[in-house]
Order: C-alpha cells, then sequence, then structure tokens
C-alpha cells in the first residue's frame, strides 16, 4: 500500500513519525532535536539523560566501579524520563535528578556506563520500546541512527568542529570552567564514547548536516529541510517501487 502524501511531500500529521539524530558533545543535538520535537507536535528522546541517569544511580549505590554490579543496577533501576519537549523531567524512584545527572561530576563519569556493552543493550531495549509507544518522536544520542532505530523515517547525524562545540559548551558553563576540564568534557568524553560507537562519521542513507557556520535557528531549518528531503525520498522509493526489494 502506498502511503498518502501532502503537496510538499511531507507525511500528512495522521501518520507515523520517527527522526533519529546522532552527533558529538556540544554539536546541538539536545537543543536542536528538542526545537524540532516542538515545531513537528512530537515526542523528544534524550537518550544521552538515560546515560547520565545510570551514571548518577550507579555512584549513588556505589558501584561504578564493578561493571556488574552496575549491569544489575541498570536492570532494578525504576527509572521515569519525559520525552514532553517543553518539561525535562528524570526520576530515580523517588529522586528527581533532572538537575543533577547535567553536573560535571556526572559529566566526568558518565562514559564509564556507556561504554559497558550490556548496560547499551538494556538501555537500547527500553529507548526502542520508547519510540514504539510513540507515533512521532525526536530521538537523539549517539547511536539512534544506527542501532537503535536505522528505520527511522529521517536519521541525521548533525556535526560542528572540535572548535565550535568547546566554544560552545565553554559559553554554556558560563565561562568557569579551565580549558583543559572543557576539552576533556567534549573531545575527552567522545574519544572515550567512540569506542563502542561510530557518531562521528555518518552510515549510509544518513543525512550529514554541519552547523559549525550556522547558529541555533539555521540549524533547526537545517535539519527540518533534510527531514523533509529525507521523506520525499522514501516516499517517491515508495511509490516508484511499492514492493520494495521483494522479487
Ligand atoms: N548551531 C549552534 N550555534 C551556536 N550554539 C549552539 C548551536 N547549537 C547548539 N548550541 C549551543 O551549544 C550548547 C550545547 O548544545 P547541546 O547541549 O544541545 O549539545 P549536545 O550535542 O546535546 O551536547 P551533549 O551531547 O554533550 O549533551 C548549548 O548551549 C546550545 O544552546
Ligand atoms: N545514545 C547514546 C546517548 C548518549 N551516550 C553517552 C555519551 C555521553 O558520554 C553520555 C551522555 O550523553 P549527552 O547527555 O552528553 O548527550 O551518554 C551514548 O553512548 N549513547
Amino acid at each position: 500500500m502506498t502511503e498518502t502524501t501532502t503537496p510538499t511531500g511531507l507525511q500528512p500529521p495522521s501518520q507515523r513519525l520517527v527522526v533519529a539524530v546522532d552527533g558529538p558533545s556540544g554539536s546541538g543535538k539536545s537543543s536542536v532535536s528538542r526545537a524540532i520535537a516542538r515545531r513537528l507536535g512530537a515526542a523528544y528522546l534524550d537518550t544521552g539523560a538515560m546515560y547520565r541517569a545510570v551514571a548518577w544511580h550507579c555512584r549513588h549505590q556505589g558501584v561504578l566501579d564493578d561493571p556488574d554490579a552496575v549491569v544489575a543496577a541498570v536492570q532494578d533501576m525504576d527509572l521515569v524520563l519525559s520525552v514532553d519537549p517543553d518539561h525535562e523531567r528524570v526520576v530515580v524512584g523517588t529522586d528527581d535528578i533532572t538537575e543533577a545527572i547535567r553536573e560535571p561530576g556526572i559529566s566526568a563519569v558518565v562514559s564509564v556506563v556507556a561504554t559497558n556493552r550490556a548496560v547499551r543493550e538494556l538501555l537500547v531495549a527500553r529507548q526502542r520500546a520508547e519510540i514504539d509507544a510513540h507515533r512521532k518522536i525526536v530521538a537523539e544520542g549517539r547511536d539512534i541512527t544506527t542501532v537503535v532505530a536505522p528505520d527511522a523515517d529521517a536519521r541525521i547525524l548533525l556535526t560542528a568542529s572540535a572548535e565550535a562545540r568547546t566554544a560552545r559548551r565553554a559559553a554554556q558553563l558560563g565561562g568557569a570552567v579551565e580549558a583543559k576540564d572543557l576539552a576533556e568534557q567534549v573531545s575527552g568524553r567522545d574519544a572515550k564514547d567512540s569506542t563502542v560507537v561510530d557518531f562521528m562519521t555518518p552510515s549510509d542513507g544518513v543525512g550529514l548536516v554541519d552547523s559549525t557556520e550556522l547558529d541555533v535557528e539555521a540549524t533547526i531549518e537545517a535539519m527540518l529541510a533534510e527531514i523533509t528531503r529525507q521523506q520525499s525520498n522514501r516516499t517517491t522509493k515508495q511509490t516508484t517501487n511499492p514492493e520494495g526489494d521483494r522479487a
């Protein structure tokens, strides 16, 4: 069956839309994906917040140094994560950790859990369930375009130069962080996280948006244009080859 489309090639509002966004630290994934979700009337899944919540929980339980205990802690973890793009909220058990997961102490240790492959498997399963539960959703992280939702309707790698990303992080933190700590928070963390997933180069079929020379609004516009382009391509393929690759 062929899907119906609007004159612009965008799917009508009643149809399912999954947008997957990956990219390195400071590329703008969270701020831009949240804004896109608002404009599309979609849910917003911040998968980095899940890894941060796991890091907070394991540190709270004093098990960060024990990989097996980390996995057990994730299995038992009672995590509630808001997917409302207008309302950020992360709760573990009875603890509201929305603010706590953004602290430098968590940024410094989050790679310990993010590079644990068993933890990744558990979180990927939760992320897929969350995506399946929503008709429209923008999900962002490091492995959404490749592992979590490789069949997403639109898949984008959002990049920016290391210099631009470091400058953005410095501005975000209000200049209160030393240069070496900033470099560790941006490039150092990416280097550790890159050992388990590739989020520096787009895989096949993933669109690339480079925000180095763009401000936030221009990046949002470039992302929306790329989403429209990929949706149009998919619609054209479905119209010209409705049976897909089936012989
Ligand atoms: N195109 C842009 N131009 C200028 N500043 C930007 C741009 N995109 C994002 N920013 C700013 O850069 C900072 C980092 O952005 P954001 O937190 O969205 O990045 P991120 O990729 O989600 O990082 P991380 O993965 O480390 O959480 C924020 O202060 C944001 O407002
Ligand atoms: N899909 C994901 C999302 C995040 N991570 C890791 C990478 C970061 O070190 C950490 C926190 O992410 P951030 O909030 O900075 O985007 O979680 C990952 O490995 N896979």
